[in-house]
């Protein structure tokens, strides 16, 4: 099945601090992962590694069988890998509506076939209108993209992933700042997106109740390493995790 997501031994070292230390891990699609560990985990390294915006120091990220750790971040997105991207590194002085619209043309490709393009701009301003009514943003549609305050802005990196429409899913805290109002619909996005079980979908996250509600499995960086790996119930139990995150005794201990 296509979207499966592997590393191997991934490492990077900053100076001499090792912030992902040879972590090996295999994600399937219609599985949603949650990686969490304590502030300073590795974390976001982890996800930075995967989808390009850091090169290892060693190890290896594969798709499909096939490595992509020399690949820059836009070929990896390319070949199906979507994370939410920050605005600043979008269009930031186009519109909502425009910002979506692209991203949509852009998994249909076919960019130098202008007729196509010109015929088929009702069909993609109409998905984009359905992807920003999905995250309730149709109504700033015309708006600046950098106007928004910042839960919409996160609500419109998901709008922008959700019309790439990647094999693998990666959310990086993606409620975070949101009103409470705001949280359930991107929940319930993810959560839908789990339901069509053919996307691999990872998510880091800090809030405990949102990994519980989503999860298939949890697997928990600490120092960079990978401290435990299993479903949600399980490995909430370990002594180890327990530990990680309450401070209630030395890890090493713990294992
Ligand atoms: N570019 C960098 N240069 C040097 N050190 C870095 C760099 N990026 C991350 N680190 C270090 O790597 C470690 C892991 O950081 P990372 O942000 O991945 O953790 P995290 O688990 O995502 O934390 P949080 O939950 O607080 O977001 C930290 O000690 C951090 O200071």
């Amino acid at each position: 099945m296509s979207g499966v997501l592997e590393t191997q031994d991934l490492t990077i070292r900053f100076g001499g601090h090792v912030a992902v230390d040879r972590v090996s891990c295999a994600f399937q699609p219609g599985t949603l992962t949650a990686i969490v560990g304590p502030n300073g985990a590795g974390k976001t390294t982890y996800f930075n590694l995967i989808s390009g915006q850091l090169k290892a120091t060693s190890g290896s990220v594969r798709l499909d069988g096939e490595e992509i750790g020399h690949l820059p971040a836009p070929l990896r997105t390319r070949r199906g890998l979507g994370r939410a991207f920050q605005l600043t590194q979008l269009f930031p002085n186009l519109t909502v509506l425009e910002n979506v619209r692209l991203a949509v043309q852009s998994r249909h490709g076919g960019a130098l076939q202008l007729l196509r393009v010109w015929l088929d701009q009702k069909g993609y301003i109409d998905e984009a209108y359905a992807r920003l009514e999905a995250v309730r943003l149709a109504d700033k549609a015309h708006a600046t993209a950098s106007s928004l305050p910042h839960g919409d802005q996160r609500k419109l990196e998901v709008a922008l992933m959700m019309a790439l429409d990647p094999k693998v899913y990666m959310f990086d805290e993606p409620t975070a700042g949101m009103s409470v109002d705001e949280v359930p619909v991107v929940l319930e996005l993810i959560r839908s997106l789990k339901e069509r079980r053919d996307k691999t979908i990872l998510l880091v996250e800090h809030k405990m109740d949102v990994v519980r509600e989503l999860a298939d499995r949890i697997i928990v960086l600490h120092n960079g390493q990978l401290l435990a790996d299993g479903e949600p119930a399980h490995v909430m139990n370990l002594p180890i995790v327990q530990s990680a995150y309450m401070g209630t005794a030395d890890v090493a201990e713990a294992a």
